[in-house]
């Protein structure tokens, strides 16, 4: 299937996926699953759920290691050297029980960065004013915003992102996706499944769409939501695709 490519930039970490599969608990629940990503930009991944959109995700990071086929990154077969340039962030924040400040300095730590960067990370998801703070006790929006820096503070080459805004208000929906542009811009592979049809044209440059563990499409944005080449997309964008 035809990998897109967007804007210029920096050149970004490619991705190649051959003959995917993954089975567990006895069933099958990725199979034969073929992806390039190689271009600049964005890319969502949509699917009805259960497609498998987090299971990839957590493939693509190493997570779990699957029952068939390969996964390269710039070249690399996965390893904890190719996963350590990656960060992922979940739906629901994972965060340690210590102060905003605490939580970055945690990460910088293992990378020996310093309280300059963690300001500087702070400023960047517009929490410098909580620094001193309990993370758990701030909002689940400022709360993800302190999962994203700790995901950024890894100083990833590429960021996968599970349905990350799924449960936050507008505004720090908007915030988010904005931190998520300008990560973009500067030279990060960005990977994110999102549910929302809104968000992914905003945010998209190309679109992977799975339906039942298989890439149905992988299209430039305007034409996967302007004229999706299955049934099943645009079924699935106008509200009814069942699994
Ligand atoms: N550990 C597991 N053992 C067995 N089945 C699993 C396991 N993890 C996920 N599945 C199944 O794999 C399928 C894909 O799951 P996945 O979480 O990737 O879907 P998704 O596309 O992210 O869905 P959603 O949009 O609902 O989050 C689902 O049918 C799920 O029940």
């Amino acid at each position: 299937m035809a990998a897109p490519a967007a804007a210029s930039g920096p050149s970004l970490v490619p991705l190649k996926v051959r003959g995917l599969g993954l089975a567990l608990g006895g069933k099958q629940l990725i199979s034969g699953l073929d992806l390039t990503i190689g271009g600049q930009g964005i890319t969502m991944v949509m699917g009805p759920n259960g497609a498998g959109k987090s299971l990839l995700l957590r493939l693509l990071h190493g997570l779990i290691a699957p029952s068939a086929g390969r996964i390269c990154w710039g070249g690399h077969p996965m390893s904890a050297s190719v996963t350590r340039r990656q960060a992922l962030v979940f739906q629901k924040p994972v965060l340690l029980r210590r102060s905003v400040a605490a939580n970055v300095d945690f990460v910088l730590r293992a990378r020996k960065g310093d309280a300059r960067q963690r300001d500087a990370l702070l400023d960047r998801v517009g929490l410098s004013d909580k620094a001193g703070q309990a993370a758990r006790l701030l909002s689940g929006g400022e709360q993800q915003r302190v999962a994203l820096a700790r995901a950024l503070a890894t100083g990833p080459e590429v960021l996968l992102l599970d349905e990350p805004t799924a449960s936050l208000d507008p505004t720090s929906v908007h915030l988010f996706e904005s931190i998520i542009r300008d990560t973009a811009r500067q030279g990060v592979r960005v990977i994110f499944v999102s549910h929302d049809v809104g968000q992914a044209r905003r945010m998209a440059d190309d679109v992977v769409f799975l339906h039942r563990g298989r890439v149905v499409e992988h299209k430039p944005a305007k034409g996967f939501f302007d004229q999706p080449d299955t049934e099943l997309a645009r079924a699935h964008l106008a509200g009814r695709l069942v699994m």
